[in-house]
């Protein structure tokens, strides 16, 4: 299955309610926790996290770019994330972490920035159900895509494969509707967009055609 998960990072912070209304024929909401540490780019927290799964009509995708997930990413599941990405970068024991977020009753992801192997986490595949490959530097939306990181969601989904099971494959960062056909050739099927669905003059219209370029590709 094809899933978009539109950014909320590039929505209007003060009305983050009717903005997760403008996109509730997506299939999660994406969510950029950032520390100002991890990366230098400051967002929001628990608190915002809590207030607007109580609003949002779709379930939270929170991706977690915050130093020293071991102790928060649980937490973001207990506040409201139905899925929860911390960076392998950052986690000191992803094994454990991964295993707090699926017993706080989250789907667990790990994700990998672009400068960052995926082969030595190959052996995190049982502890997650999604891998996130990063398609710009994390820390900012409306970055140029970075075509090159093709070659790792082509090495994700095959080690996914071979595994077995349903692992999803995520791309995050530039993706728009120029970008996406290379994604779901290359294997990816959930589809972070920031700036290509909020900077739409019609933001349902926009996730259609994203979901219809997507199964396009996929031969659907
Ligand atoms: O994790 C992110 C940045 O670190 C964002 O999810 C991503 O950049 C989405 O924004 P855009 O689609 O505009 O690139
Ligand atoms: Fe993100």
């Amino acid at each position: 299955m094809l899933q978009i998960s539109p950014s909320i990072l590039s929505a209007d912070f003060a009305n983050l309610e009717s903005e997760l209304a403008r996109i509730s024929t997506a299939d999660w909401a994406h969510v950029d926790v950032m520390d100002g540490h991890f990366v230098p780019n400051l967002t929001l927290g628990l608190p915002v996290v809590e207030a607007i799964k109580a609003v949002s009509p779709i379930p939270l995708d929170c991706h977690l770019m915050i130093e020293d997930p071991d102790r928060w990413a649980p937490q973001y599941a207990e506040a409201g994330g139905s899925s929860v990405t911390f960076h392998v970068e950052a986690a000191t024991d992803p094994v454990a972490t991964a295993r707090s977020i699926r017993a706080a009753g989250a789907r667990a992801a790990f994700a990998v920035k672009p400068g960052t192997p995926f082969t030595p986490y190959a052996d995190l595949l049982p502890e997650v159900d999604m891998v996130l490959v990063m398609t710009v530097e994390p820390g900012f939306g409306g970055q140029s895509f970075m075509a090159d990181q093709m070659a790792k969601v082509r090495e994700v989904r095959e080690a996914v494969s071979r595994h077995g099971g349903e692992i999803w494959v995520q791309v995050d960062g530039g993706v728009s509707q120029d970008t996406i056909g290379q994604c779901v050739e290359a294997g990816a099927d959930v589809f972070v967009a920031g700036s290509a669905v909020y900077g739409a003059d019609d933001v349902p219209s926009r996730i259609s055609e994203l979901r219809d370029l997507a199964a396009a590709c996929a031969g659907h």
